[in-house]
């Protein structure tokens, strides 16, 4: 059978017109007629906007946001996803309409990984997860209890220091972003436990699985967003790299569990104890056991909320001191005020800096204050989700909605920032701006109700580790190197791609 060729353009002209029209009837469906929703940049079917996020989501969500304004409608897959990108918008988010906006995401692999989302930071929102946050923000992170951990990052910061003493002296570069994240696992690490788990054969094992386990948070799970694609995880292996380390994980903690239980008194740590009741753990077995406080939690809420201090504390932290370091490197005369500033403060040379020291250091906290603008650990934060039907900024905003405030855009957005992509700590020197979640140009730690509970720690755990550093020794880069590569590598914290080397040299009072 023939066609003469105008009856084939007259039935794809009408195909077309027939997908445009039921297209255009479920949009309305879904939607109704009347909503007046924020700009869209085109999107594909089924996939949605999926395929512009790229590797460095934050980067590209960024160029969209400037076409599209600081506040856009995308769809990863079938999931209408809002894109935060100004502080007028992250505010009405996390301040204005916050109880509407603290909900979590519901996702496959963190369900898996945090024992059906029983941590804080993806938990539902709701009376669980408030009484989490209240454990959280009152026993594991109040600042008595961060001071308590002083000894804990003196001693950690104090064997950083010897190995970094010991290369120079051989006149090695060291491996500064190695040296960070193994200097935060052991930080995190003795808070959690009240022990180090890095040394010997069973550590190498658990700082693998610590990994794998930061890494596949970090994921974009596409069966999450398109479930009829969610076989690609079980093909490429994703689904089995999830339930193994799930399930090491689990043995991991039970074994320690089971110590603490067996031995409940005395914790050994190299040639010295640390006293039980000091650590995460014991605290939060004390809650498990005793119900007359009146929060309940089970064991695995334990392991949860352990697991979810790893995952937002580790990662996070190393990536602050790895930037800061960065910029110290390629601004010698930044580095040279910094190291001016510290020396004046601890100018004995047999005196040690001391965690009080640091309110003396208005520059070091400017310097770590410009690293979390321009290189915010968690560029687009943790994602939130609509309770309820609300207006945004005159947009409606369906309940289901998800929300990703761009931290990392809105620290470099010029209508809040002077010359926003050069680093210049100064700019803080004279500003009350900080980041603390009521200034909205600045939201590194998010802010409102699901804010992160870990400030102070991370803070001083940066500047004390960043003041010893650059008082002890005068950093260059390797001969070989004539400027810093500044690519970035995708995850949940963003690391930088190409390790940071640097050689130190002792200085001399
Ligand atoms: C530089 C270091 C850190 C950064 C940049 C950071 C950033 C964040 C961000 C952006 C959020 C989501 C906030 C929101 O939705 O508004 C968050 C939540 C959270 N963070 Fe942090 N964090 C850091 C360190 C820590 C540390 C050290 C801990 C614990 C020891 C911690 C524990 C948490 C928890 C439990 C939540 C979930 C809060 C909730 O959902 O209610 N974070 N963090």
């Amino acid at each position: 059978m023939q066609f003469h060729p105008f009856t084939l353009i007259i039935q794809a002209l009408l195909s077309l017109f027939l997908i445009s029209y039921i297209t255009k009837w479920l949009y309305k469906k879904t939607y109704g007629n009347k909503k007046h929703l924020p700009p869209s940049p085109p999107k594909l079917p089924i996939l949605g906007n999926l395929h512009q996020l790229g590797l460095l989501p934050h980067r590209n969500l960024q160029s969209l946001a400037k076409k599209y304004g600081p506040i856009m409608l995308l769809h990863f897959g079938n999931k209408p996803t809002l894109i935060v990108s100004s502080a007028d918008s992250a505010r009405e988010i996390m301040k204005t309409h916050d109880v509407i906006f603290s909900d979590r995401l519901e996702s496959s692999v963190n369900k898996r990984l945090l024992y059906d989302c029983k941590d804080v930071s993806v938990a539902p929102y709701g009376e669980y997860w408030r009484q989490l946050k209240s454990i959280c923000v009152l026993q594991l992170l109040s600042n008595k209890r961060v001071q308590s951990f002083h000894s804990v990052r003196e001693e950690e910061t104090a064997l950083l220091m010897k190995r970094i003493r010991e290369s120079s002296s051989r006149s090695n570069p060291v491996d500064l972003s190695q040296m960070f994240t193994e200097f935060t696992n052991d930080v995190v690490c003795r808070s959690a436990f009240g022990k180090k788990y890095s040394e010997g054969e069973n550590g190498k094992k658990y700082l693998w699985l610590l990994k794998e386990f930061v890494e596949l948070v970090g994921k974009i799970n596409i069966g999450d967003f398109v479930p009829m694609l969610s076989w690609i995880n079980r093909v490429n292996g994703f689904d089995s790299r999830v339930d193994k380390v799930a399930r090491e994980m689990d043995e991991f903690f039970e074994g320690v569990i089971c110590e603490r239980i067996e031995n409940p008194k005395k914790l050994l740590h190299g040639d010295r104890e640390e006293k039980h009741g000091e650590n995460f753990l014991d605290i939060l077995l004390e809650i498990y056991r005793d119900n007359g406080t009146g929060v309940s939690i089970d064991r695995d809420s334990v392991k949860a909320i352990i697991l979810d201090v790893f995952a937002a504390g580790t990662d996070t932290t190393s990536t602050v001191l790895e930037w800061a370091m960065t910029q110290l490197l390629r601004h010698p005369q930044i580095m040279q005020k910094l190291q001016h500033e510290v020396r004046q403060v601890v100018k004995d040379k047999n005196d040690t800096i001391t965690e009080n020291d640091l309110e003396k250091m208005p520059y070091l906290k400017a310097v770590i204050k410009e690293t979390l603008r321009l290189h915010t650990p968690i560029p687009l934060l943790v994602p939130r989700v609509a309770r309820k039907d609300v207006k945004v900024m005159g947009y409606d905003i369906s309940a289901g909605t998800m929300v990703i405030v761009n931290g990392w855009a809105i620290g470099r957005d010029p209508a809040s920032w002077n010359e926003p992509e050069k680093f210049d700590p100064d700019r803080f020197l004279d500003s009350r701006v900080d980041y603390q979640g009521l200034d909205f140009e600045l939201i590194p730690f998010g802010a409102g109700r699901r804010g992160c509970p870990g400030i102070s720690y991370a803070i001083v755990t940066d500047e004390f580790l960043l003041a010893n550093l650059v008082r002890e020794f005068d950093w260059k880069l390797p001969d070989d190197v004539e400027d810093l590569d500044m690519g970035e590598l995708p995850g949940l914290a963003i690391h930088r791609a190409v390790p940071l080397l640097a050689l130190a040299s002792q200085y001399v009072y």
